[in-house]
């Protein structure tokens, strides 16, 4: 299909963009946002500020979507000054407007594009509109603590990736981790220095993770990583080099240095027709379980039968 709608502005006719305007009305200045309607990235938004932004499910987009069905790089979507181009990169599962498959088009203001089971849409919103909407995302599915995938969110996303697995019959890693004596560290430091060490920890974690893979709190002191397609060697090489990331950090609160390790449990598993996202959690679970019990500060790799389940 042809860029068609060339002329038709997405701004409602209300719209500030240029000229000067004054402290108050900088407030209400409408600015671009692609907004998540459905699929698993429902309900999150980003502000368009760049010129362009590549959509996909890998490292290499500008905006990561979990969704299995969407292409590493699947579409564009330019930033002109009133309006906004949509571009298809030849995805495997198309791009969609009104039940069409859709090369290249000119955004109007209420296309709806879908691209696997992800419906997006571009809004104009005020920067409180957009604040507010935010505030309700978080809250809903981040921990407040640690800005983190809080359980239930983590466990909506995983279920779509497992799904793609088992379709594809492909590896999946879950990597497990929990903080060593970390009732002991409460009672030694209090417990906002606790809070300290999670929040730290997660931002040590989210740094070593690529975009497309999935991080979250998984319960008080525990965090749950999913790594796609991660062969078994290469998840477990990961995982203990977080370990000694961890282990030579300088967690510290109001001056006082807090000594911490982690415990490890990693199942790598290719996922066929019989298998099932909690028996794999369960797994990593149970070699996590054995790092304790192995003397903390270690990793323990949950192994199978075929080395071909796990590379
Ligand atoms: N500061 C802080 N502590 C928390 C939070 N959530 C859970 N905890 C504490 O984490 C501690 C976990 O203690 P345990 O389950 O006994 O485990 P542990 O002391 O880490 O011992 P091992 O896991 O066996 O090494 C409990 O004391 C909880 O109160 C939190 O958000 N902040």
């Amino acid at each position: 299909m042809s860029a068609s709608g060339k002329n038709c502005s997405l701004l409602p006719s209300t719209t500030m963009v240029s000229g000067t305007v004054n402290h108050a009305q900088v407030k209400h200045v409408l600015e671009p946002y692609l907004v998540i309607l459905s699929g698993c990235d429902r309900g999150r938004q980003f502000k368009l500020e760049q010129q362009s932004y590549v959509i996909g499910r890998s490292d290499e987009a500008d905006i990561v979507i979990g969704d299995p069905k969407i292409s590493r790089r699947h579409c564009v979507f330019t930033v002109f000054k009133d309006r906004i181009l949509f571009e298809d990169l030849q995805s495997t599962n198309g791009s969609f407007l009104a039940g069409e498959r859709i090369e290249k088009h000119w955004l109007s203001a209420h296309d709806r594009i879908m691209a696997g089971d992800t419906v997006m849409r571009i809004d104009y919103k005020c920067y409180s509109e957009a604040e507010s909407e935010q505030a309700l995302y978080r809250a809903a599915y981040t921990d407040a603590l640690t800005g983190i995938l809080n359980r239930g969110a983590f466990m909506q996303r995983a279920h779509e990736e497992f799904s793609y697995c088992k379709r594809n019959n492909a590896l999946l890693s879950i990597v497990m981790c929990d903080v060593d004596h970390f009732k002991a560290k409460n009672d030694a430091f209090g417990h906002p220095a606790g809070d300290q060490v999670l929040k730290e920890l997660s931002a040590i974690l989210s740094e070593q993770m690529r975009k497309e893979d999935l991080l979250a709190r998984y319960g008080g002191e525990e965090f749950i990583m999913m790594l796609r397609e991660t062969p078994g060697d290469a998840a477990a090489g990961w995982a203990e080099r977080i370990r000694r990331s961890v282990m030579h950090y300088p967690f510290t609160y109001k001056g006082q240095t807090i000594p911490t390790t982690i415990s490890i449990g990693v199942c790598t598993r290719r996922v066929t027709a019989i298998d099932s996202l909690p028996t794999l959690i369960r797994i990593a679970d149970d070699a996590l379980y054995l790092a304790k019990q192995n003397g903390r500060n270690r990793l323990e790799i949950a192994h199978f039968n075929s080395a071909s389940d796990w590379r």
